[in-house]
């Protein structure tokens, strides 16, 4: 059972703060760390990996340092977001270059393996540079997995990856993180992320934001104030009998047309506002959310 642990772990690059005071443990199983582009993600887990020095604070591995520590480095498996420049290797060359510079005793037994569970043994002999996107994702997973480490950490794996072979990687993940392994890997999409972690860490601007299972973390996104723009046969009539809903924070009537809504409690604001517009004879043409871009629903859980 493998325990990564930062703590008040800080990573700048000159003026930029990359990280900033990030204290979480991550344990067994399959934890999401999902953060908006630019939060931090790929330098935590370039820490994580060992791959890169934190310029304060530490991360261990069940008590060892990370850093500079050639013994921990072999329980670590990395898949890194970008794209292996290695087109011109097959995916068995890939894997047992792998396996050898991890000087394992049986590198070629080490890399069937591998390629086993990512289910690549019979495309192993072709050139990489003829993979799918999900199939090179898959040869970097085999490649990170080929000294059966206890920890794997992969950096947007989905990104780009069809629907199906999405589903399949997903499957691998779950499996890994049913086997005990402490699987994490980075995503900036909430569904994602729900899909398949037992435990979320969200990071905003380089700052630890929130942490739960994914039933907290939806919780803390929907009960921010939600800003509706509702269209209607009447919105005159529309915003006045809204003020008195007590779901509404505030109402505003848009120049362009249709009623600004700001929601405090969404749930009562869905019951609420067809009921209320049948009694008043009034046709709702459009209810649009204003503010549903992550960026926002990330800002206000950093305000939180
Ligand atoms: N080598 C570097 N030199 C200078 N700034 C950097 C360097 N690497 C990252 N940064 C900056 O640090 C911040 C965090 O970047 P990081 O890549 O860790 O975020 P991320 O969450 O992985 O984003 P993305 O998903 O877009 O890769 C960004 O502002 C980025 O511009």
């Amino acid at each position: 059972m493998s325990v990564l642990e930062l703590t008040n772990t800080s990573r700048w690059y000159g003026n930029v703060v990359a990280v900033n005071d990030v204290s979480m443990q991550i344990g067994p199983g399959v934890t999401g760390l999902l953060g908006p582009n630019g939060a931090g993600k790929t330098t935590l887990i370039a820490m994580m990996a060992g791959f890169l020095a934190p310029s304060a604070g530490e991360v261990q591995l069940d008590g060892q340092p990370v850093w500079n520590n050639v013994s921990v480095y072999r329980a670590i498996g990395l898949v890194p977001e970008r794209e292996a420049s290695f087109g011109y290797l097959t995916g068995r060359q890939f894997v047992r270059a792998n396996a050898e510079l991890h000087k394992l005793s049986a590198p070629g037994e080490a890399t069937e393996r591998a390629l086993g569970i990512v289910d690549l043994v019979e495309p192993a002999g072709r050139l990489i540079s003829t993979y799918s996107k999900g199939m090179r994702q898959r040869v970097k997973l085999a490649a990170a997995l080929v000294h059966d480490p206890g920890v794997l950490l992969l950096d947007e794996p989905f990104n780009g990856v069809d629907p199906r072979q999405r589903m399949h990687l997903m499957d691998l993940l779950t499996r890994m993180g049913a086997e005990g392994r402490t699987v994490l890997f980075s995503s900036h999409i909430l569904e994602e992320v729900e899909q398949i972690a037992r435990h979320i860490e969200v990071v905003v601007s380089g700052r630890h934001a929130a942490s739960g299972d994914f039933g907290a973390i939806r919780r803390l996104m929907s009960d921010r104030p939600n800003v509706y723009l509702i269209r209607s046969s009447a919105d005159r009539r529309l915003a006045t009998v809204l003020m008195g809903a007590e779901s509404v924070a505030g109402v505003q009537l848009d120049p362009r047309g249709g009623v600004v809504v700001q929601v405090t409690d969404f749930g009562e604001f869905a019951r609420a506002l067809p009921r209320q517009a049948k009694e008043h004879g009034i046709t709702l043409r459009e209810v649009t959310p204003t503010d549903e871009s992550l960026e926002s629903v990330f800002a206000y859980l950093v305000s939180a």
